[in-house]
C-alpha cells in the first residue's frame, strides 16, 4: 500500500492510508502473539479436536486452525473438571519455545470416552506450576495458557455493572483484569474501539510492569494510566505526607473546592470605581451583585458563565455612561455601542477581570493553597490544622502531587472550558496592559503587571497547545490518532470500560474523578482491602461504591495465591493477623523448602550480591528515608523514589537489582526480596502493617529481612541467615542451607 505512493485523488489517497493502518495493526498483532501462540487442544467426546491459541486463524479454505481463546468454544480449556467435563475427553497444555513443541501435559477428563491408545499416552498436569516457578523477567507476562477456572469465570464475567474482584496478593487480580480486558474486547469490539477501556493503576512503575500483557495478547490500543496522570496535560508523581494526602483525599475537599470557585465570584463590599477620561463610571454593590446573580443563574461553569456576568455589567455601565453624556433616553443600538466601546476600554476590561477573572484549574488550586484568606473562607468546613495541612508556600511554583489530580479534575469540572478565542484576545490584551502598567503610577503598577503577568501565564498553558494539536489532528491534518491517545487527552472522554487495579488505594476524590469517566459504570474494580496502604484509602468496598451504585454491584473473590510459596506466606499471615485477626489469607499453590531469614543491615550489600549471583530479579523494599542510603551501598541497584518518573521505574524493572519503598513496589514481583526495617515501615504511616503486608508477599522464591531495630512479634521466630552472623535471632535455630530452595518441588 506504501508503496503505491501519494498519488491520485484525496479520497485514494485517504483510503490508501486506512488501509495501510489497517494492515500495519494486523501485523503488529500477528507479531505480538508470537509467544506461545498455540498452548492448548480440545478433545471432544464427538467433536473432534480444536485448538487454542492466542488468537483465531483459518487457511485460505477458510478451515479453523486455531480458536481464539476468548471464543466460547474455547471455554471448556478453562472450566472443564472430571465432574462436569463439558464434552471432552481430554484437555492438552502445549509448551513451546519459538515453533517447536517442548512439553505436553494432559488432563484426562472423561475416563468412560477414553481409547486405550488414549490412555497409554497421558502426561500428568504441569503446566501450571512450571509456569509459577519460572524466573522472573522483571515484566508481567500474559498467563492464557493456564488460566483457573475461578480466574476465568472473572475474565468472561459480564461487561455490565460493576463488577468487583476481591482477594488477596498473588492470587492473580492483576493479571485476570489484564486478560478481562482482552476478552471484553474481542467480545464487544465495536463498542469498545470507539470509546475505548482504560486501565487504572497505582503508579508509573506498576505500568510499565504490566504493558507487555495486552499487546502480547494482541491488544494495543487500551490506555493505562496512573491516578496521577488522569488529569490531561500533566504527570504527577510527587506524593503527599500521609496526613495531607488524607485531607486532599476526604469527601469533604469538593465542598472546598466548589466554595473556592464561588469565592473567585464574590464581588466587593466597596463600589469599584472606574476613570474613564471624560467621565467616572461607579459600580456599585448593588450592581455586582445583580449581575453575579444573573451568572449564577445560568447555572453554567465558572469560565463560561463569565460572559454572563460581563454583559450584565456592560449594559448597567452602559446605561449610566450614557446618563452622564447627558443621554437619559437610549434606543438598544446605542446601547450596543456604548458597550462594546466600554468593552475595549483597559479601565474597564482589567476591572472585569480582576472580578471574575478567567480560571485554570491549576491556578485556582495553587491560590487557594497559596493564601491563608482564601483557605479560611473555601476550606471553613475543615479544622483550623487541616487547613495548615494544605497551605503551601510560594504558590506559583511546587510540583503537583498524586493527591492533587483529582482535585484538579474537580476543579475543571466547575471552572469548564475557557475559549480558546478567547484565551488568544486575553493574551492580546494583557500584552497591552503590560506595556500600560509599566507607565502606570507606582502604587498601581505592582497590581497591574501581577495581574497581566498571570493572564499570559494563563494563556501560555501547555494543555491549550495540547488542545490544539489535538484539534488539528481530528481534522485530518496530523497523524492518525488511536482511541486511547485522543481519550487521553480529552478530560471529558466517556470510556466504554474502565479498569481500576489496587482500588483499595484510591479516595474517594480519586473515585469521584473516575466515575466522571465512567457515566455507564461499566467496570472491573480489583483490590485487596487488607493492603490498603494510602491514608486515603478505601476500608470496605461498600463504603467506596455505595455512593455510586449502591445495592448495584456485584463481587468475585480469587483464593488462591500463585506467587508466594507456603512458606513465605506463613510469614506473611502473621503480620496479616496483627491487622485484623479476621482477615484470611490467600492459599499458597507451590511449596519450596526454604524459609524466610533474617539479617543485620550491614550485612546488606554482601546478602544482594550473593542473591543476584542466585539469579533473577531482586528487590529490596526500605521505608523510604532509607532509599538513598541503602541504594547507594548495593552495587548496580537502580533505586526508585517517590516521585520519580517512568523510565527509572522501568530501569529498576530491567536491572537485577532494584531498591523501592512500598508505594512503588505495590503489584510488582520479584524471585528475591529483602525487605529492610520491617518495624519503620509499620511504623512510618497510619497503615503501616498493611504496607509491610505487601512488602512481604512481593517474593515468588525467596525471602528475608535486615535490620537493626527490634522485630515485631510476627517476625521474631525468623532464622538467621545462614551467611550471616552465627546463631539465630531469638534462639530459633538456622535454616539448613543458604536459605534457597534446594530445586523444583
Ligand atoms: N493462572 C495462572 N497461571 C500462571 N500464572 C499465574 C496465574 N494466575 C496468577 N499467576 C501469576 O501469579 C502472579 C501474581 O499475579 P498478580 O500480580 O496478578 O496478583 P495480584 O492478585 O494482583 O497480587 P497483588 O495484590 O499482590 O498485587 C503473577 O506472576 C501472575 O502471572
Amino acid at each position: 500500500m506504501l508503496a503505491s505512493g501519494a498519488v491520485g485523488t484525496m479520497q485514494n489517497r485517504s483510503e490508501r492510508d486506512t488501509f495501510a493502518d489497517m494492515y500495519a495493526s494486523r501485523l503488529a498483532r500477528l507479531w505480538a502473539v508470537e509467544r506461545g501462540l498455540v498452548f492448548g487442544r480440545l478433545d471432544h467426546v464427538d467433536e473432534g479436536r480444536l485448538y487454542i491459541g492466542k488468537l483465531g486463524l483459518t487457511d485460505d479454505e477458510q478451515e479453523r486452525l486455531l480458536i481464539d481463546w476468548r471464543a466460547p468454544v474455547a471455554q471448556p480449556f478453562y472450566r472443564a473438571t472430571p465432574a462436569a467435563p463439558m464434552g471432552l475427553t481430554r484437555r492438552r497444555h502445549l509448551q513451546t519455545r519459538g515453533r517447536t513443541v517442548v512439553a505436553v501435559d494432559d488432563d484426562l477428563l472423561d475416563l468412560d470416552a477414553l481409547t486405550e491408545d488414549d490412555r497409554a499416552t497421558l502426561n500428568g498436569e504441569a503446566a501450571l506450576l512450571a509456569a509459577l516457578d519460572e524466573r522472573r523477567t522483571g515484566r508481567m507476562r500474559d498467563i492464557v495458557a493456564t488460566i483457573q477456572a475461578e480466574q476465568d469465570k472473572v475474565i468472561r464475567s459480564d461487561l455490565n455493572g460493576v463488577l468487583v474482584v476481591q482477594g488477596g496478593p498473588g492470587t492473580g487480580k492483576t493479571v485476570v483484569a489484564l486478560h478481562r480486558a482482552a476478552y471484553l474486547l474481542y467480545t464487544h469490539r465495536e463498542r469498545l474501539e470507539r470509546r475505548g477501556v482504560l486501565i487504572l493503576g497505582p503508579n508509573l512503575t506498576f505500568l510499565r510492569y504490566i504493558e507487555q500483557v495486552l499487546p502480547s495478547l494482541g491488544e494495543t490500543d487500551v490506555l493505562l494510566s496512573a491516578v496521577g496522570e488522569l488529569y490531561p496535560g500533566l504527570t504527577a508523581t510527587a506524593r503527599d505526607k500521609p496526613e495531607v494526602a488524607a485531607v486532599k483525599g476526604d469527601l469533604r475537599m469538593a465542598e472546598v473546592i466548589a466554595r473556592a470557585v464561588r469565592d473567585r465570584q464574590r464581588v466587593p463590599r466597596k463600589p469599584v470605581e472606574l476613570r474613564l477620561g471624560r467621565y467616572t463610571l461607579t459600580m456599585d454593590r448593588k450592581m455586582l451583585e445583580s449581575a453575579a446573580n444573573k451568572a449564577a443563574r445560568s447555572r453554567r461553569p465558572h469560565n463560561q458563565a463569565r460572559a454572563v456576568f460581563v454583559r450584565s455589567l456592560l449594559n448597567a455601565l452602559a446605561r449610566q455612561a450614557a446618563r452622564q453624556i447627558g443621554k437619559g433616553l437610549i434606543d438598544d443600538d446605542e446601547l450596543a455601542d456604548l458597550r462594546e466601546e466600554l468593552r475595549t476600554e483597559p479601565v474597564v476590561r482589567s476591572a472585569l477581570n480582576r472580578l471574575w477573572p478567567y480560571l485554570t484549574p491549576q491556578r485556582l488550586l495553587l491560590g487557594l493553597y497559596g493564601s491563608p484568606d482564601r483557605l479560611g473562607y473555601a476550606a471553613a468546613g475543615l479544622t483550623p490544622e487541616e487547613r495548615a495541612l494544605l497551605r503551601r508556600d510560594g504558590a506559583r511554583g511546587g510540583e503537583w502531587t498524586e493527591s492533587d489530580v483529582p482535585l484538579l479534575d474537580e476543579a475543571a469540572e466547575l471552572l469548564g472550558e475557557i475559549d480558546e478565542q478567547v484565551l488568544r484576545a486575553s493574551a492580546m490584551a494583557a500584552e497591552e496592559e503590560l506595556a500600560a502598567a509599566r507607565q502606570a503610577e507606582e502604587h498601581e503598577r505592582e497590581a497591574e503587571l501581577a495581574y497581566a503577568r498571570e493572564v499570559l501565564e494563563l494563556t501560555g498553558l501547555s494543555d491549550v497547545m495540547e488542545a490544539e494539536r489535538l484539534a488539528e489532528r481530528q481534522r485530518g491534518e496530523g497523524p492518525h490518532l488511536t482511541t486511547a491517545e485522543r481519550a487521553a487527552a480529552d478530560r471529558t472522554w466517556a470510556y466504554g470500560h474502565v479498569i481500576v487495579d489496587e482500588a483499595q488505594e484510591l479516595s474517594p476524590m480519586a473515585w469521584r474523578a473516575v466515575m466522571r469517566r465512567i457515566p455507564t459504570r461499566s467496570m472491573t474494580i480489583v483490590g485487596d482491602i487488607a493492603q490498603t496502604g494510602s491514608a486515603a484509602g478505601a476500608r470496605s468496598w461498600a463504603e467506596v461504591l455505595d455512593p455510586y451504585v449502591a445495592g448495584r454491584w456485584r463481587q468475585e473473590r480469587l483464593t488462591v495465591n500463585y506467587r508466594t510459596p507456603v512458606e513465605l506466606m506463613e510469614v506473611a499471615a502473621r503480620v496479616l493477623a496483627t491487622i485484623d485477626p479476621g482477615l484470611e489469607a490467600p492459599r499458597s499453590v507451590r511449596e519450596i523448602g526454604a524459609s524466610p531469614w533474617a539479617a543485620p543491615l550491614a550485612e546488606l550489600p554482601a546478602i544482594v550480591a550473593d542473591e543476584v549471583a542466585g539469579g533473577g530479579k531482586v528487590a529490596v523494599v526500605a521505608p523510604d528515608e532509607l532509599l538513598a542510603s541503602l541504594g547507594e551501598s548495593v552495587e548496580g541497584a537502580v533505586v526508585v523514589t517517590p516521585g520519580a518518573g517512568r523510565s527509572r521505574g522501568a530501569e529498576a524493572l530491567d536491572a537485577p537489582v532494584a531498591v523501592l519503598g512500598v508505594a512503588d513496589a505495590k503489584g510488582l514481583e520479584f524471585d528475591s526480596v529483602i525487605v529492610a526495617e520491617p518495624d519503620l515501615i509499620a511504623a512510618q504511616s497510619p497503615r503501616g502493617t498493611s504496607d509491610l503486608y505487601v512488602a512481604l508477599t512481593r517474593a515468588t522464591q525467596r525471602l528475608g529481612v535486615v535490620h537493626d531495630r527490634p522485630l515485631s512479634d510476627a517476625l521474631r521466630g525468623l532464622a538467621r541467615r545462614p551467611d550471616g552472623d552465627s546463631g539465630s535471632a531469638d534462639g530459633v535455630p538456622a535454616v539448613p542451607g543458604n536459605g534457597r530452595p534446594p530445586g523444583k518441588t
